[in-house]
């Protein structure tokens, strides 16, 4: 893909909001346009003393200035209303596509790359199996999604992969016989029962990020307490990592929004902020992602390093890139954009919106059915 096919220029996915000190220079923030890696080293903890130039002070204040501007661009960058609007969109939404084709238009084909290995089945929750919704609260899944899904657990290990905290998202699923991996893959957790997929007697847990708990709680309360003034500004506790929401919050008042979020923010170098779907969140900078979540999950069903495993994950936010680009870089298995706009994505192929996802796995269900002929119905 080229960077011609992308329609708007796509924020950073990553804002880093930890002091970076360049000892030879004279700068103390990154400047907006910087993008730090993925993951990167947690800064050293508050508590020293910095000693800071005039000058610098100065920097520290327009580069701020900038910053805020960028989160403000990245939030506009987030709302398809905004890429609607770009004029170039057809021709490039064609060009796209042909990098992207649909998942259901190559059914054929991937079925053909996966002949002969395990096919396992990676799910994000929200924009995937669930239509975007004003209150998050409200984001349920059809009856028919659910028995969809519980179809393609008999027959693929499959997992739900998901920045809403664990026990969120099971309450909306209802579906104890898949894998969960809450919080952006930071609380992992295995089948609770019925899965032919579960490996050993041991329950399966894992929360690399608990120690941020309290730091997560606090940065929580602060933000409900310092959001409170911003009509339509929802914040969620999502266990490991806090989600401040400004879908229906007036695009007048975002940069207000950012600005608050920034400030709470600084306090805490120990916590990043990544975008979702007009969505900010704030976790932390430890290296896991949901990408990492993929591979900690194919490894604890036994598919370490194996080539004759086909993962395949379905996502339509920002932070599901992580997990799709290391299904590029693995060379097997690949990921699913779902969206109606053109996105720069690590994805191979695309679908639209959450029926067309129904669709796709209600085909994979049926053809693993024909497959097994002679066998009882799924
Ligand atoms: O990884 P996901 O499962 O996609 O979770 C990402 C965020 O999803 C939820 O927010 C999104 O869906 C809401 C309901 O449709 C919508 O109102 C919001 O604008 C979207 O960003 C969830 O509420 C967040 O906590 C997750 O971080």
């Amino acid at each position: 893909m080229t960077n011609q096919n992308v329609i708007a220029s796509e924020p950073k996915s990553t804002i880093n909001l930890a002091i970076t000190v360049h000892v030879s220079g004279s700068s103390i923030f990154p400047t907006a346009a910087q993008k730090p890696p993925a993951a990167q080293k947690p800064p050293a903890a508050p508590g020293g003393f910095i000693s800071i130039s005039r000058k610098d002070l100065l920097n520290l204040e327009i580069n701020g200035a900038a910053r805020l501007n960028a989160w403000v661009d990245s939030m506009r960058a987030s709302s398809p209303t905004h890429l609607k609007s770009t004029p170039s969109l057809t021709d490039d939404q064609g060009s796209w596509v042909l990098h992207h084709p649909s998942a259901l238009d190559m059914f054929e084909q991937i079925i053909e790359a996966s002949k002969g290995k395990q096919i396992v089945m990676f799910l994000d929750y929200d924009g995937t199996l669930s239509p975007i919704v004003d209150d998050p609260d409200r984001a349920f899944m059809s009856k028919k999604m659910r028995a969809t899904v519980r179809k393609l657990a008999r027959c693929f290990p499959t997992a739900i992969v998901s920045g809403r905290c664990r026990d969120k998202v099971y309450k909306f699923v209802r579906l104890a016989e898949l894998y969960y991996a809450g919080s952006h893959g930071m609380d992992i957790k295995g089948p609770a029962k019925g899965s032919k997929y579960k490996k050993g007697s041991e329950a399966l847990i894992f929360q690399p990020a608990s120690e941020f708990l309290p730091m997560i709680d606090e940065v929580y309360k602060e933000l409900i307490e310092k959001t409170k003034s911003t009509p339509g500004a929802k914040v969620e506790n999502n266990k490991f990592c806090v989600s401040v929401h400004f879908r229906c919050v007036d695009e007048k008042k975002w940069s207000e929004l950012a600005q608050v979020v920034r400030s709470v923010l600084k306090d805490y170098p120990k916590l990043r902020l990544t975008q979702g779907r007009k969505v900010l969140e704030i976790r932390p900078t430890i290296k896991w992602d949901k990408g990492k979540a993929l591979e900690f999950l194919l490894e604890s069903l036994g598919f370490a390093n194996c080539t004759d495993v086909f993962p395949v994950y379905i996502g339509d936010d920002r932070t599901d890139e992580d997990a799709f680009k290391v299904l590029r870089e693995r060379g097997h298995g690949f990921g699913i954009l779902v969206s109606k706009y053109p996105k720069d994505t690590s994805a191979s192929y695309s679908l639209q919106e959450p029926t067309q996802v129904m669709d796709f796995l209600q085909r994979l269900v049926e053809w693993k059915r024909v497959s097994l002929q002679g066998q009882p119905r799924l």
